[in-house]
């Protein structure tokens, strides 16, 4: 049965249902693959696959519905569609805004066919087997760059990979979806974060997480109808009633920020991250569960990156 409940206004509310992907049929298996791909090690498709299914368990044991795209994908496209190993980054190619689904293009060469398929699929799953009806609209963003902040408000990053020259496309597309403010963040390329949510997460209503680098990345924070206006990274938060928490990568985990929210006070991250966010929320009230999902933390990406919500209940 198609789906047909796309809903999702904030990263906080308990997570219904979501995309995930499973690996492809490659082991990436050499230091030149891996810069092929954009992975940061070696990663076999079995020891892939594993860490997958323990991802689509720990969903489903907190009753989300996890939705595995392969059970989509088109006859015709099977065969390529388990030779891109990013696939299972399904975070990047669409986004649920309000009730709508966005399409995002791919910003790495390597992924362009992937996002393609994952598109098609995504299409299936919303029961529109042979075209774009499903679609709101098409962005040149990978929504790794995008967070949806409550309060009908969005943060997105241009950057590495999601277009600076596109960004009043995206901006259009959230007022048509119902957003009243896009705060806009740009980090610097030379510091190789391919996306916000490597540097940046949400927790709960109270508070944000940052690198410590983005107290120096103004905001440009757009509200419909008026003319855009620059806010400083720390001040926009705290107007709008949020602490920001930051910590440097070097002292944690280089995917510290990479979680997602399960209800509003309850978090999913890597069994590697857990601790490290644990006595980091420490104080909010918030709870943290790991999962072991190492392998797939060498394709350069974690919970986040691997996991698409359809649909959150506030
Ligand atoms: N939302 C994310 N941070 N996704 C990470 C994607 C990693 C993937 N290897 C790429 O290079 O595109």
């Amino acid at each position: 049965m198609a789906f047909d409940q796309v809903e999702c206004w904030s990263e906080d509310g308990r997570l219904d249902s979501v995309v995930v992907f499973q690996p492809a049929a490659l082991d990436v298996a050499s230091a030149e693959e891996a810069v092929a791909v954009g992975f940061s090690r070696i990663v076999t498709r079995v020891e892939a696959q594993d860490a997958s299914n323990r991802l689509r368990e720990v969903l489903g044991s907190f009753g989300c519905r996890a939705i595995d795209l392969v059970d989509f994908v088109s006859p015709a496209d099977r065969v390529v569609s388990n030779t891109t190993v990013n696939r299972v980054f399904v975070r990047d190619t669409a986004v649920a805004l309000g009730a709508r689904l966005v399409r995002g293009a791919a910003g790495f060469p390597t992924r362009v066919a992937e996002f393609d398929v994952t598109h098609g699929a995504l299409s299936r799953l919303m029961g529109c087997p042979d075209g774009d009806v499903a679609w709101a609209s098409v962005v040149r963003v990978e929504f790794g760059d995008v967070f949806l902040l409550g309060q009908r408000r969005l943060l997105v990053n241009v950057g590495l990979r999601s277009d600076a020259r596109y960004v009043r496309d995206f901006v259009e597309v959230a007022w048509e979806a119902g957003f009243e403010e896009v705060a806009v963040v740009r980090i610097p390329g030379d510091l190789g974060i391919i996306h916000l949510d490597l540097a940046f997460n949400v927790l709960g209503e109270e508070a944000v997480l940052a690198r410590a680098f983005l107290r120096h990345c103004p905001l440009q924070v757009c509200v419909r109808e008026r003319p855009a206006k620059w806010e400083s990274f720390e001040d926009y938060f705290a107007q709008r009633g949020r602490r920001v928490l930051t910590f440097e990568p070097g002292n944690t985990h280089p995917f510290l920020s990479n979680f997602i929210h399960l209800e509003p006070r309850l978090l999913l991250a890597s069994e590697g991250v857990a601790p490290h966010l644990r006595a980091l929320v420490r104080g909010l009230r918030m709870e943290v569960v790991g999962v072991d999902i190492d392998a797939l933390e060498g394709g350069n990406g974690s919970v986040r990156c691997l996991t698409m919500p359809l649909r959150r209940v506030s």
